[in-house]
């Protein structure tokens, strides 16, 4: 059977990379995703302003929904203090598998928890069965209308504290209108718009973020 292109990004990646090097990871995934077949990967653009929220946010415990192949994860843990974890949602079993391999090339396993399944089963679990407190950052990047449901379910299962930071991606596009409209009028968020570019495209997209204020 024909492989899938996550498959040919994970292969490019294990025979171009240096093992336990995140950075190249990541540069290779770009290298590949901007000059032989596109996906739908934060990107060296948006990543800058992921790992800008991530350093300044400094958590202890983060949360990503949207693992995908794995090159947020990477992103994201390889800037995590001592210590610190992500714990990152998918809900494909393939890319699940992609993902896990792309992380334990990276060499970020110590700091990745890759839960399989669907984030409104997945979200109610986090204090009882993952022992999370509270979550210090959050990044939004799977289903689009998923991000308004799932930052209340957040809200809801008392996971955010004063001070939790929520970062969104593709809020132009594809866009997440509904989102937008949701955490722009919160009055326990305080949001800040960072315009940027679609992953290796000239289009233009950005990236929300909003502090929960409690
Ligand atoms: O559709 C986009 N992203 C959707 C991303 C979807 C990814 O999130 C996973 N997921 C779904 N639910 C969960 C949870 F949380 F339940 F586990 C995890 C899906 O299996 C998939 O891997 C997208 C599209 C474009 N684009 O240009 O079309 C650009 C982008 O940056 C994008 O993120
Ligand atoms: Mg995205």
């Amino acid at each position: 059977m024909n492989q899938s292109k996550e498959q040919r990004i994970l292969n490019f990646v294990l025979q171009n990379a240096v093992r336990g090097d995140p950075c190249s990871v990541l540069d290779t995934i770009d290298k590949y995703c901007s000059q032989k077949e596109w996906a739908m990967n934060v990107g060296d653009e948006k990543g800058l302003i992921l790992d800008k929220t991530v350093e300044e946010a400094n958590p202890s415990v983060a949360l990503e929904l949207g693992t995908y192949c794995g090159y947020s994860a990477v992103r994201i843990a390889r800037l995590l203090k001592a210590g610190a974890y992500l714990l990152t949602v998918e809900f494909n079993p393939e890319f699940a598998a992609i993902a896990k391999q792309m992380i334990e090339f990276a060499g970020v396993q110590d700091k990745v928890k890759l839960l399989e399944g669907p984030s409104e089963e997945i979200i109610p679990q986090l204090k009882k069965k993952y022992e999370v407190d509270t979550l210090d950052f959050v990044f939004l990047d799977h289903w689009k209308d998923r991000y308004t449901p799932d930052t209340i379910l957040l809200q809801e299962c008392n996971l955010l504290r004063k001070g939790s930071v929520l970062l969104a991606d593709n809020i132009i596009f594809p866009g997440a209108p509904e989102f937008l409209n949701y955490i722009r009028n919160n009055p326990h968020f305080q949001c800040t718009n960072y315009p940027s570019h679609l992953e290796y495209m000239k289009v233009v997209d950005a990236m929300e973020k909003a502090v929960f204020l409690g």
